[in-house]
């Protein structure tokens, strides 16, 4: 049997395991129509479901390549991925396309133009390539419909900010990699990156960087708009797949450490500790980050996790306050920077902890090639690598890379665990301060 047939036989037996465990709880099964499962379930009761699912994605990317043929395939990258999806994907975003449509009947194309105050001739093509990646329909010529996937940033408005943020920032960010590393090489200044000149950073001031830039930028109530939608970007992020807030459970042993405090450092709205407050009744925790993102977390916080979940503004480049917290948890933080400043980061927490206190890294942990499970996981994290390239010259780091930033930045301060939890994009660097 050839390589083709036997990614076809794995496709059959994993998709049978998915379909198998959903029929046996009389889940609903995926589709494309409106009201289908719009994500398939989590926790631990369907890990070999995920596994299973995770496995058919890297089987079906597989036999697409090979069916493709490599000459096709090289050919057609960045004509579909980028002047097609990427595009149309920020288009349908910024225009709001999605809010449009119905999400139960049809509506004409001539009338979404109207809505969306595009010619309809633009919107007609638009439409059209969403429409192959099953965003969007045409049950009937010349009227459109939702599909599960159109249909997902209408039932959940907070993801509009992470598509706007993504489209608009990120993806140019990205396009202009190659610039700025014809002028400055492997530059590891954040100003100096795709980032820096797409919104015109000062590639000279090393305090120039994305957040200095998302506070300062905007006029009147429009000021700080950019740094507001990044805290709900990340707050959009923390509902499902692979960057599941509740992934950070199975990171560390949490009700190992009694009666504890964490310091969540560049916690955003609070989302991450709500989620280690609300399934850790012994824990209290503290949000620190700039204080515009206050309201955020205010609106965020349950009433019933008040006493124990608080923010703070802190500045992490600046001696940290809280002193002896039994975790010091940066989540998708020292990804954001490139090591010096990582360096720095650690070297302002190191003298408030004492002995046996932890430093928590969350973050994307690359693995080496050879030790790889999940090619869908895997590229997710090389993706985020290279994100964080364009934002900021930063990067995702290997154990050997955590190993030597601690080692740079203190010397007692030790790893004593990296946790990689299956399933999760992130994985969880556990380092104890020794003396
Ligand atoms: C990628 S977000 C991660 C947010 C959150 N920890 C999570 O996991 O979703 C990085 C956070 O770092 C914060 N940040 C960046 N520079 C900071 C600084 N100098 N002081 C405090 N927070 C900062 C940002 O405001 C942002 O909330």
């Amino acid at each position: 049997m050839g390589l083709l047939r036997d990614l076809a036989a794995q496709v059959a037996t994993q998709a049978t395991i998915i379909e198998d465990t959903l029929e046996a709880r009389n889940l609903p099964l995926p589709n494309f129509v409106p009201g289908s499962p719009i994500s398939l379930p989590e926790g631990s009761e369907f890990r070999q479901l995920q596994e299973a699912r995770d496995t058919l994605i890297d089987t079906a990317r597989s036999i697409e390549h090979l069916a493709t043929g490599p000459e096709q395939w090289m050919k057609t990258q960045h004509i579909t991925k980028l002047s097609g999806d990427q595009v149309t994907l920020s288009v349908l975003a910024h225009f709001d396309f999605f809010s449009a449509v119905p999400l139960d009947g049809v509506i004409s194309y001539a009338d979404i133009a109207t809505k969306v105050k595009l010619p309809e001739e633009r919107v007609r093509r638009f439409i059209r390539h969403a429409m192959t990646n099953h965003i969007f329909s045409e049950p009937r010529p010349g009227f459109v419909a939702h599909t599960a996937t159109s249909a997902v940033p209408i039932k959940f408005p907070a993801l509009k900010p992470l598509i706007g943020f993504h489209s608009e920032e990120c993806g140019p960010a990205s396009h202009n990699i190659i610039e700025a590393m014809e002028r400055w090489g492997g530059s590891e200044e954040p100003a100096r990156s795709g980032y820096g000149i797409l919104m015109g950073l000062n590639p000279d001031d090393d305090k120039d960087c994305v957040f200095r830039f998302v506070q300062e930028d905007g006029e009147g109530e429009r000021k700080g708009f950019r740094l507001k939608r990044i805290g709900e970007a990340m707050d959009a992020m923390k509902g499902s797949g692979a960057y599941h807030v509740g992934h950070v459970q199975r990171g560390l042993d949490w009700a190992g450490l009694g009666t504890a405090t964490v310091v969540d450092l560049g916690g955003s709205v609070g989302h991450l500790s709500i989620e280690v407050a609300d399934k850790n009744p012994n824990i209290t925790c503290i949000v620190q980050d700039f204080a515009e993102l206050r309201p955020g977390f205010e609106a965020l916080l349950p009433e019933f996790l008040s006493s124990r979940v608080s923010f703070q503004a802190h500045d992490i480049f600046t001696p940290q306050p809280v002193q002896h917290a039994d975790v010091y948890m940066f989540r998708m933080v020292f990804h954001d920077w490139p090591d010096a400043y990582c360096v720095q980061m650690i070297q302002k927490v190191a003298p408030a902890m004492r002995k046996g206190n932890r430093i928590l890294a969350i973050d994307c942990i690359i693995d080496r090639w050879n030790d790889v499970k999940s090619l869908t996981l895997d590229r997710l994290r090389t993706s985020a690598d290279l994100y964080m390239m364009a934002m900021m010259n930063a990067k995702e780091r290997t154990e050997d890379d955590w190993k030597a930033l601690f080692a740079k930045a203190s010397p007692d301060l030790e790893i004593k665990a990296f946790v990689k939890p299956e399933g999760s994009a992130l994985g969880f660097v556990e380092v104890v301060k020794t003396s």
